[in-house]
């Protein structure tokens, strides 16, 4: 099996519907003080997912400006901001699950590990299973728990060891304990933040290296969502995690970096996350996190 997102021979899985590297620098925000900065530069080490001049329009409609930013590798990055700024799009644009809405269109870079995720040679498929993704709504598949974590391995043939991988994901999700002596039984059986770590594992297993998630606790209660935020941080050992919250508070728990986007699709700021919630450079910045607006 070939790790690359360029193979275009890669079979099809299901699975959801739905500046430079500066080395040496500890700063991800070379923004201007001040709001006038346009756009915002980050430079990280080690950047795994970085954006060129990425913009996205909805037909005439521009949901993202030009974003340019690193994303560094084997971190939490929380993506946050008030309502209809982009956030969702600029996720979507890293997996090219915007691929799937028709008037969707991108322009820029987006690069994964250095390669341009929207060149021709890229198999999107391929590159979801690099670059794996959690809804908001917890969508196991009617299935058994097990073939739910088996089911993108068994579609593209890769079924050694299934049983040893599927009990490997599901340990990593922190599922395993709540559900290894019902493993036959429906996936849409369980709970809703057990529904949301049983996709989790599911994207796990297809062994990624980003997993991106969009709003992954809003629609559990606060006991699934500390786990849920607890589960974040243990991925962060193995996986790069892109998560789009509108918790702010979340956003401060869980990441490391913490990206602002502001109305208008523009990226306002992009730093450590104490120095966002504590000491950020931009007013507006500071503004919508102690809740003048938003
Ligand atoms: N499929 C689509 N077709 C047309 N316009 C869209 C589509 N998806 C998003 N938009 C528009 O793009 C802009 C950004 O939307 P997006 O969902 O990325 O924002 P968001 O910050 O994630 O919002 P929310 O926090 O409410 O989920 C909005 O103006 C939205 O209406």
């Amino acid at each position: 099996m070939s790790d690359s997102i360029g193979d275009t021979t890669a079979p099809e899985i299901e699975t959801e519907t739905e500046s430079e590297v500066e080395t040496g620098s500890d700063s991800v925000a070379e923004a201007a003080v001040g709001d006038e900065a346009d756009p915002t530069i980050t430079t990280v080490d080690n950047p795994v997912v970085k954006a060129n001049e990425l913009t996205v329009h909805y037909d005439d409609v521009q949901a993202l400006q030009p974003v340019s930013m690193g994303i560094p590798q084997g971190e939490v990055t929380a993506i946050i901001g008030p309502s209809g700024c982009g956030k969702s799009t600029f996720l979507r644009c890293i997996n090219r699950m915007n691929d799937l809405v028709d008037s969707a269109q991108m322009d820029g870079e987006l690069l994964f590990k250095g390669k341009n995720v929207y060149d021709d040679d890229v198999d999107p498929v391929a590159l979801r299973r690099k670059i794996g993704m959690v809804f908001q709504k917890p969508n196991p598949f009617p299935k058994s728990i097990y073939d739910n974590v088996a089911y993108g391995l068994n579609v593209r043939g890769d079924d050694e060891n299934l049983d040893e991988r599927v009990e490997r994901a599901l340990k990593r999700a922190a599922l395993w304990d709540e559900v290894k002596d019902q493993l036959d039984e429906s996936g849409l059986e369980l709970s809703g933040g057990q529904q949301q770590r049983l996709c989790i594992a599911r994207a796990i297993a297809a062994d990624p290296e980003v997993i991106l998630m969009d709003e992954p606790a809003s629609a559990l209660d606060p006991v699934a969502t500390s786990k849920i935020e607890d589960l974040i941080a243990e991925l962060a050992e193995d996986y790069t995690v892109i998560v789009v919250t509108h918790n702010m508070q979340q956003a401060a728990r869980i990441s490391d970096k913490t990206a602002v986007f502001l109305t208008g699709g523009k990226l306002v700021e992009f730093d450590n996350t104490q120095k966002i919630f504590e000491n950020p450079d931009h007013q507006r910045v500071e503004d919508y996190i102690t809740g003048k607006f938003g």
